[in-house]
């Protein structure tokens, strides 16, 4: 496995002009996606997770501002060259399938569309492909699958219509944003089954945006925790989740035995991305700020195993009642 990462996000911000101001939704933000690896962005509503992946895409709203930072994939700046891009080498996966697709046109069509701009080949060769993956998707009676339109799938189905689109161009990396969140909770588990299944057949990164720390346990090697706009921590997956660093991970862990994303345990709320506040972003919640931490972000701090933790108390113990 080669060393250099599939994908860098390095030190990417992210700003918005808005009615209420600039909005500075990322600041700073860098992760790797080495190849052939799954890396999980995790943070609860807010924190510029959908936006970090629409960067990455190339779909960042109009009169977003990119005031630093480069986002490199199989090594060239895609950001600062767009013509080099990355589009069908890189998949994306939706979080809602059911608004994801046209109702009018047949999926199959919408598909091959996407082939007919991206994928060489004759339309006939798109089709035959279509139809090997709906079945490596699991759909089933795949032929019949392409004449359907979206109403005629449940929504687990359609969700695997979207994963099959997301793999019609071949890509290396796949980006999905909260694929399952729309979906109950038996077919959540087989679409990360599946994913694993084929990200792990065809060798492929996935960057998978989740508010789950569940969802990231069973599927991702390594996770980024954000933390309105930037990053709290990161490292090897089950590391940062037996041992979490930063006060804001070791929170969000202790409050919520079912490890989804909620901070209804954690006094105050998360400030708009207009109105952040100076230093650390997470200081005026944090149980352990000092003074300093309202001056500077605190710059990340290498750990042993390839972790890092934007806080320079990480090693200090949190009191009791913010644990309990
Ligand atoms: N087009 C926009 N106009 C104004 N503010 C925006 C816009 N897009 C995002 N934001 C703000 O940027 C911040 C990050 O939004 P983003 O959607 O990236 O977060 P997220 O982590 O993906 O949230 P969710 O889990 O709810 O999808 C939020 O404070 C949001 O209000």
């Amino acid at each position: 496995m080669s060393d250099r990462p599939l994908l860098a996000v390095e030190n990417l911000s992210v700003h918005l002009r808005t009615e209420a101001g600039l909005a500075r939704i990322l600041d700073d933000v860098s992760l790797a996606v080495p190849p052939g690896r799954t890396v999980g962005v995790v943070g609860e509503s807010g924190c510029g997770k959908t936006t970090l992946l629409r960067a990455i895409l190339g779909i960042l709203p109009r009169g977003a501002l990119i005031p630093g930072g480069a986002i490199r994939f199989e090594g060239r700046d895609i950001l600062a060259d767009r013509a080099a891009s990355a589009r069908g080498r890189i998949g994306f996966v939706p979080q809602d399938p059911y608004l994801s697709l046209n109702p009018v046109f047949r999926a199959g069509d919408q598909i091959l569309e996407i082939m007919r701009r991206h994928a060489p080949g004759t339309r006939r060769d798109h089709r035959a492909k279509l139809v090997e993956l709906f079945r490596a998707v699991q759909l089933p009676d795949a032929e019949a699958a392409l004449r359907k339109y979206p109403h005629q799938f449940s929504g687990g189905q359609r969700q695997r219509l979207l994963i099959a689109a997301a793999l019609s161009c071949d890509p290396a990396l796949v980006v999905a944003d909260e694929p399952t969140t729309a979906l109950d909770v038996t077919t959540q588990r087989e679409i990360l089954a599946l994913l694993r299944r084929l990200a792990a057949e065809r060798n492929l990164s996935l960057l998978f945006v989740t508010h789950d720390f569940g969802v990231l346990a069973a599927l991702c090697d390594a996770v980024t925790v954000l933390y309105a706009g930037r990053v709290a921590e990161a490292g090897p997956t089950r590391a940062v989740l037996d041992d979490p660093r930063h006060p804001y991970t070791r929170l969000l862990l202790a409050c919520h035995p079912d490890r989804a994303v909620d901070l209804a345990g954690i006094p105050g709320t998360v400030p708009a991305a207009t109105a952040q506040p100076a230093g650390c972003r997470f200081h005026p919640r944090c149980p352990i700020a000092r003074p300093a931490c309202a001056d500077a972000p605190p710059p990340p701090v290498a750990l042993p195993g390839g972790r890092a933790v934007a806080c320079p108390h990480h090693a200090d113990a949190l009191p009791e009642p913010a644990l309990a």
